[in-house]
């Protein structure tokens, strides 16, 4: 069920979630090799964080930008356009048809890959119903997954606990990138839709997003590592 093509190493994505471009180069030194993918988004990338992606990516590592785009169909083509110059390898938008229609136009020719965001991983049932929603987390996420998929986007960005579904539904050609991983006695936070790495990885997520239990560790090299682990013995 899982895609070859995707080195081991490459399937964690360290979510940069830090104030400022110092705080988090300090932090990429920090985690020296045990880190090749690296995930930017609101809380760096209005804080000099795009200047820093461009200089990842130069310095070989690969970027995530999770910048959550959504609005008219002309405004996220033009943003597409600026983001596919940086030499990210993912770019997110939330998953309504207009918007993920003019993403994927506009990143025709780039190396630039887009993923829509299904449901928050923050989100269940009854947030969705608040939001005034009919439908519940595991049927949105699946509709728009179909609509994704027929309108060309690369990938998908659920929970871990839609990732089986999901894989039956788009098979192996679009890329499931999970957030709301959470190694055994991490704290949950806000999110509300978890898996371990391994429980993800064996449910058939390409990617794991880890954004606290790596920024807050006594020691983050060691708890990427240990993450890395655990998706290794998940794949074996
Ligand atoms: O549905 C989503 C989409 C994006 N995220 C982002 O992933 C990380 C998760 O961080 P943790 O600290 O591991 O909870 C964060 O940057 C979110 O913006 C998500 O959590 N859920």
């Amino acid at each position: 069920m899982q895609p070859a093509r995707i080195a081991p190493r490459d399937r964690l994505i360290v979510a940069l979630d830090l104030p400022s471009v110092a705080s988090a180069e300090a932090m990429i030194d920090r985690l020296g090799d045990a880190v090749t993918f690296y995930k930017i988004g609101y809380q760096l990338g209005y804080a000099g964080g795009l200047i820093l992606a461009k200089q990842l990516a130069g310095s070989g590592k690969k970027v995530f930008l999770d910048l959550k785009l959504h609005d008219i169909g002309n405004t996220v083509a033009r943003g597409v356009e600026s983001v596919a110059g940086l030499g990210a390898t993912f770019l997110t938008v939330h998953a309504y048809p207009q918007t993920m229609k003019a993403a994927v136009e506009a990143r025709a020719g780039s190396g630039l890959k887009v993923l829509a965001v299904t449901v928050l991983t923050s989100y269940d049932d009854t947030d969705l119903h608040a939001a005034g929603y009919r439908l519940n987390v595991s049927d949105l996420v699946e509709a728009r997954a179909r609509q994704a998929q027929a309108l060309g986007v690369d990938g998908l960005v659920s929970s871990p606990e839609e990732a089986a579904a999901l894989r039956k539904i788009v098979g192996d050609q679009m890329n499931l990138v999970t957030p709301g991983i959470r190694p055994a006695g991490s704290a949950s936070g806000d999110q509300k839709r978890i898996m371990t790495p391994a429980r993800a990885i064996a449910a058939g997520a390409d990617y794991l997003v880890v954004g606290r239990p790596v920024m807050e560790a006594a020691d983050p090299k060691a708890s990427a590592e240990a993450i890395h682990a655990e998706i290794a013995q998940a794949l074996a």
